[in-house]
């Protein structure tokens, strides 16, 4: 028994001492940007703590524009500067624009297989082309208005609702429910919360808890990926917890696959077809040409690309959402002016529309502020390196994860004054940049809510119009306060890891109606 144990510990020590002088032996002479002290084995993966976006915020405070970390047996990098970040993200996509393959990305997407989460490649490719080309384009988008706005009426009436029975409004879950809604009826062509779904709230919420799980075990920065030996071990369960979710998941996928392959069938046995504005995601997948000549996608990738819109639309806006209502609420000056311009644009006589949103620059600002304080992901998908190459004249080895700190971006006091303060007149433009308070980046990189290069948002402007419609319809429609006993400071603003950033709390605010038109008209 002792002669075993000793045969295995040497056995052991033996191997990591090899992997050790292999590893230094390929980073000899190599010109690693600097960072903290590594660990043997470890590197600096104990040094992260449940806010790694903090961590290595600090790191980049002390070693400057560009930091190298060894996690495990991975190479990383992370920065908060605008200069390098256009240099990862634009001078050098083709070297940065691919995707590490955790453990999370596949289980949870297909195997990497849809577009989010996919390595570099022409399988990426092709399925970001079918989203660029039949999914997310202007006239689709456009056929989805009169939704949008339902939705934005369903919005008021909810909260009208829980104002009348004298509660504080859950803001969380009425924004939820708002982006949830707006894309399962584009996606799947159903509301999930309220109206039309009565019964089928059960569903819903069974549905929202198993999304906010995927967003967490997508967000964890998971010891198994970066120690393979942790993977046999797996103390706390996680990988046996992605294949629940996994599953789950895919039971939700393949009833969706299945109603709508019933309802094609029966039309096309009467011999109707439904016309573009009728057909939602799902139906258009199932209407595209698969690869190498197939009739149709595979069931796998139309699951991959529902899976990505999901993830990709709901959390990310409605977190936009709740933290903008809690900044503002928190700072009733930028309240009244958010108000003020909302009564000189549309007034008080009918519900703010999409088409007036291009003029509330001062609302625009709120969210560009949000966007630099409360980033909706901490980092940027993790993008991976798919060859050697070199940033500020340091050595950057293939197979490089990169961690893009939007969160510490936006806190950069290099970059900006008063950080902590919500500040959205700081954004309002110059006569150089032409009036237009651009909500994506700008040239200068200073705010990135929805990345440059490849890997870009490709839903960007769906995902200002469900911000900048939700904001502007509870401000238009309701005075907001603090719930009883606050104070608009004492809203907390502390904020939760994950591949989203939340508020740690539910924010919970009274509103009072401030107009009386009938949102159904
Ligand atoms: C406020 C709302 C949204 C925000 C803040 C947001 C932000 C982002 C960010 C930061 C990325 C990562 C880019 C990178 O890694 O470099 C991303 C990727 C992506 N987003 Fe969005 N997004 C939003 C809404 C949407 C919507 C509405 C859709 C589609 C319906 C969408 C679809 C995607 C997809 C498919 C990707 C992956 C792109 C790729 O890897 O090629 N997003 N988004």
């Amino acid at each position: 028994m002792v002669m075993a144990l000793a045969w295995v510990l040497t056995s052991v020590g033996v191997l990591v001492a090899t992997v050790l002088v292999i590893w230094r032996w390929t980073r000899r002479g190599l010109n690693l940007p600097p960072g903290p002290r590594r660990w043997p084995v470890v590197g600096n993966l104990l040094q992260l703590s449940s806010l790694p976006h903090k961590d290595l915020a600090a790191y980049s405070a002390a070693y400057g524009p560009l930091v190298y970390l060894r996690l495990g047996g991975v190479d990383a990098i992370t920065t908060d500067d605008p200069e390098v970040i256009r240099e990862i993200l634009l001078r050098q996509d083709d070297a940065f624009a691919s995707r590490p393959r955790t453990l999370a990305a596949v289980h949870l997407a297909y195997g990497c297989g849809d577009v989010a989460l996919a390595p570099l490649g022409p399988k990426w490719k092709r399925m970001r082309r079918i989203c660029m080309e039949h999914l997310l384009t202007t006239r689709r988008l456009d056929a989805f208005a009169g939704h949008r706005a339902a939705e934005a009426r369903h919005l008021v009436a909810e909260v009208r609702r829980r104002a009348a029975a004298g509660e504080a409004v859950n803001l969380r879950e009425v924004l939820a429910a708002f982006s949830m809604n707006n894309v399962t009826r584009m996606l799947l062509g159903k509301q999930l919360f309220g109206g039309e779904s009565v019964g089928a709230e059960e569903e819903a919420l069974e549905f929202m808890e198993i999304t906010h799980e995927m967003f967490r075990l997508l967000g964890m920065i998971y010891l198994g990926d970066y120690l393979p030996a942790w993977r046999w071990v797996d103390p706390f369960g996680c990988e046996r917890k992605m294949r629940e979710v996994e599953r789950r998941i895919d039971d939700f996928h393949s009833r969706i696959i299945d109603q709508h392959k019933k309802k094609a069938r029966e039309m096309s046995l009467q011999g109707a077809a439904p016309s573009c504005g009728e057909m939602d995601f799902v139906d258009v997948l199932l209407s595209l040409p698969g690869e190498d000549g197939k009739d149709h996608l595979d069931d796998v990738e139309i699951k991959a690309l529902i899976q990505d819109m999901i993830a990709a639309a709901t959390d990310t806006s409605s977190v936009t959402n709740e933290w903008a209502m809690a900044e503002v609420i928190r700072n009733p000056r930028v309240l009244r002016k958010v108000q003020e311009e909302l009564d000189a644009v549309v007034g008080r006589g009918r519900p703010v529309a999409e088409t007036d949103l291009a003029g509330l620059s001062y609302l625009r600002c709120v969210v560009r502020e949000t966007f630099r304080m409360h980033p909706a992901g901490p980092f940027l998908i993790p993008h991976e390196s798919t060859r050697p190459t070199k940033l500020l004249n340091y050595d950057v080895p293939a197979g490089t994860r990169v961690f893009i700190n939007t969160y510490a971006l936006g806190r950069n006091p290099r970059l900006w004054e008063d950080v902590d303060e919500f500040l959205p007149e700081r954004h309002l433009p110059t006569a150089a940049d032409g009036g237009r308070v651009e909500i994506s980046h700008g040239p200068d990189f200073k705010i990135l809510p929805f990345s440059a290069g490849k890997r870009k948002c490709p839903g960007a402007p769906l995902g200002v119009v469900f911000v900048l419609m939700a904001l502007a319809t509870l401000f238009q429609c309701f005075d907001w306060f603090p719930p009883e006993g606050l104070l608009p400071e004492d809203i907390d603003t502390t904020e939760v890891y994950g591949m989203t950033m939340p508020k740690a709390k539910p924010l919970l605010a009274v509103a009072r109606a401030r107009v009386f038109f009938d949102v159904n008209q």
